[in-house]
Parts: C-alpha cells; structure tokens; sequence
C-alpha cells in the first residue's frame, strides 16, 4: 500500500499554548495535506476527506521543531481509502538560541486514522 511524506518546520509564530506548544488542530492541518497528496497518487483525485475514527496526541509539537507527517493507505474500499497519518517530531530547536538538533530515533507526536471518500463521479465508468 502507498505512503507519502511531507516534511515542514513549524514557526515559534505558530506556538498556542504555555512552553511554546502548538495546538493540536495544527497536526490534522498537516494530515489533510499530506492525505491530500496521497489521494492524488493512489486516485488521482484531492478526494473529500469524511472523518477521523482515532486521534492521539502523545507528546507536545513546539515551535522550532521540524516536523513530518506521514499518510498511509492501510484499506481500500468501494470509493472509501482508510489512512492512518503519524506526526514525528525530526529536529528540536535548542531554547530559541537559533541552534537545532536531530531527534534520533524520531518522538511520534501525534497519529491518527481517518477515511477518505473519491466522489462517485470521479469513478462511474
Ligand atoms: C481536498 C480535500 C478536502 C477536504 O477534505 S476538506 C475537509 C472536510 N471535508 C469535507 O468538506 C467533506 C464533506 N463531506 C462530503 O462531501 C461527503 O460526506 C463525502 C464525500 C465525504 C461522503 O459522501 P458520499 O459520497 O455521499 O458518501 P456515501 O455514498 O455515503 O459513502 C461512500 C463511501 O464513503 C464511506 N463513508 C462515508 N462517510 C463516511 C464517514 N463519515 N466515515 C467513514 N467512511 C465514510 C462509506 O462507507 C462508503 O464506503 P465504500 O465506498 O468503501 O463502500
């Protein structure tokens, strides 16, 4: 089954919460692009994302980090496409010194599953 993978730095302007924390609704963001973009690999259709059955937020993503999200096809229905999506946190900034370190392995941040829906017409033949 496919994969895609975005990779993007996360501004300190994009911090929300107290110890320069984002929110989490910054994380589906990312998701939906990167579902997006492996919607029109595996369809070649944006497709119109439907909903989440599971989101798990299990460590903070900080302003200075660069991060990646990842989507991946685990289940292909009729016009459904089951994705499950992680967020890894790849480099941490030190303090906002302008130094930044590979984190090694990867901290997941956050995964998710959520289903996808190509519309009818793009696949009436
Ligand atoms: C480029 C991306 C943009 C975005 O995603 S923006 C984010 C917000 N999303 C939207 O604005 C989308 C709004 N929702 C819709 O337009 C519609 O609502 C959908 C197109 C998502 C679905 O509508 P319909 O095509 O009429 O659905 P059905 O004919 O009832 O089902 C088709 C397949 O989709 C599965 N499905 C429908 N709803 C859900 C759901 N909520 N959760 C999980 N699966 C769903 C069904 O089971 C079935 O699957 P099977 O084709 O494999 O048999």
């Amino acid at each position: 089954m496919s994969r895609t993978v975005h990779r993007r730095y996360v501004a300190f302007s994009d911090a929300h919460y107290a110890g320069n924390l984002v929110d989490g609704a910054y994380a589906l963001k990312l998701f939906g692009d990167v579902g997006t973009n492996l919607s029109i690999e595996t369809d070649g259709h944006e497709g119109l994302f439907a909903g989440y059955s599971s989101v798990e937020f299990l460590a903070p993503v900080r302003g200075g980090d660069v991060v990646e999200a990842e989507a991946r096809l685990v289940k292909k229905g009729n016009r459904s496409r089951t994705v499950d999506f992680e967020l890894r946190v790849i480099c941490r900034a030190v303090g906002e010194t302008g130094r930044s370190q590979l984190v090694e392995p990867a901290i997941v941040a956050v995964r998710a599953r959520g289903t996808a829906v190509i519309p009818a017409a793009e696949t009436e033949g």
